[in-house]
């Protein structure tokens, strides 16, 4: 099995259980091979308001996603943050599953998991499986808007602040259901061979990406521990970056 990351029992229960979640369910539906980071960025720390920011990654390759990442941080008990998102290879139609949880102080506030498309919709298979989870935004109370950059994400995307531990095994019960869904989904659907619709693909996971790094509220937690040059580098080297 795909060892823990050294960080996870350091931090939020939500993410603890959901990290644990997400590479158990890797490892028992793909075949991993580790990715290698740039500059070895596998563990960094830096300094986040006189707080110890400490960065740790998980990475790996296997048919057909060319990269899977889960990324642990902390900076002290002030900020824990769970960060995931997988990477098609581009011949492959297939949506963006990405998550991310943000518990400042103890509280989650912010929780998020969606499989977004790449593609003009989601593969009509995709849109079976998740109209068969049913209603799922009733479920929470707080339900949180996207900001302008979230052009990116379907209409099943889940974005939310649990308002109790009920609500964040719903999270936890639901992102690992969508996981679930794409490592069996992905492994259905063929590879295209026209080059436009594989061109297609790379352009929409570049715009997924391109998006995705207009998040200031990431960038600027990282600025502050490590400044603008490295925020900028590992945003489009490690979270956000587009195959050759
Ligand atoms: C799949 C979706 C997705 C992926 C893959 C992703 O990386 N972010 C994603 C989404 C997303 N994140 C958001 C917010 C925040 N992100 C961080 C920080 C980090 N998040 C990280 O992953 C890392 C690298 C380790 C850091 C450092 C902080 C502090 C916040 C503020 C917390 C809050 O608002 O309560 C918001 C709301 C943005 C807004 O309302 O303007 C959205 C939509």
């Amino acid at each position: 099995m795909l060892t823990a990351p050294a960080l996870q029992t350091q931090l939020h229960p939500l993410i603890q259980r959901l990290s644990e979640a997400i590479l158990n369910i890797w490892g028992s539906n793909l075949t991993l091979a580790p990715y290698d980071l740039p500059q070895d960025l596998g563990y960094v720390e830096g300094r986040l308001d006189g707080e110890k920011l400490q960065i740790e990654n998980r990475c790996y390759q296997g048919d057909p996603f060319r990269k899977l990442h889960l990324e642990l941080a902390r900076a002290g008990q002030n900020l824990d943050i769970l960060h995931c998102v997988m990477f098609p290879q581009p011949q492959y139609p297939l949506p963006m599953f990405g998550c991310d949880i943000v518990a400042g102080r103890g509280q989650v506030s912010a929780a998020i998991v969606d499989l977004s498309p790449v593609t003009p919709s989601l593969p009509e298979p995709y849109v079976q499986a998740l109209e068969a989870l049913g209603s799922r935004l009733a479920l929470f109370q707080h339900r949180r808007e996207l900001p302008q950059w979230g052009s990116i994400f379907s209409p099943y995307c889940l974005f939310i602040r649990p308002s109790d531990a009920e609500e964040a095994d719903q999270f936890l019960a639901l992102a690992s259901r969508y996981l679930a869904i794409h490592c069996q989904l992905a492994q259905e659907i063929p590879p295209q061979t026209d080059p436009s619709q594989i061109l297609a693909n790379y352009q929409g996971q570049h715009r997924y990406c391109s998006q995705q790094q207009q998040n200031d509220r990431t960038r600027r937690v990282l600025e502050k521990a490590f400044g603008p040059e490295w925020a900028e580098r590992y945003m489009n080297t490690v979270l956000f970056d587009l195959p050759p």
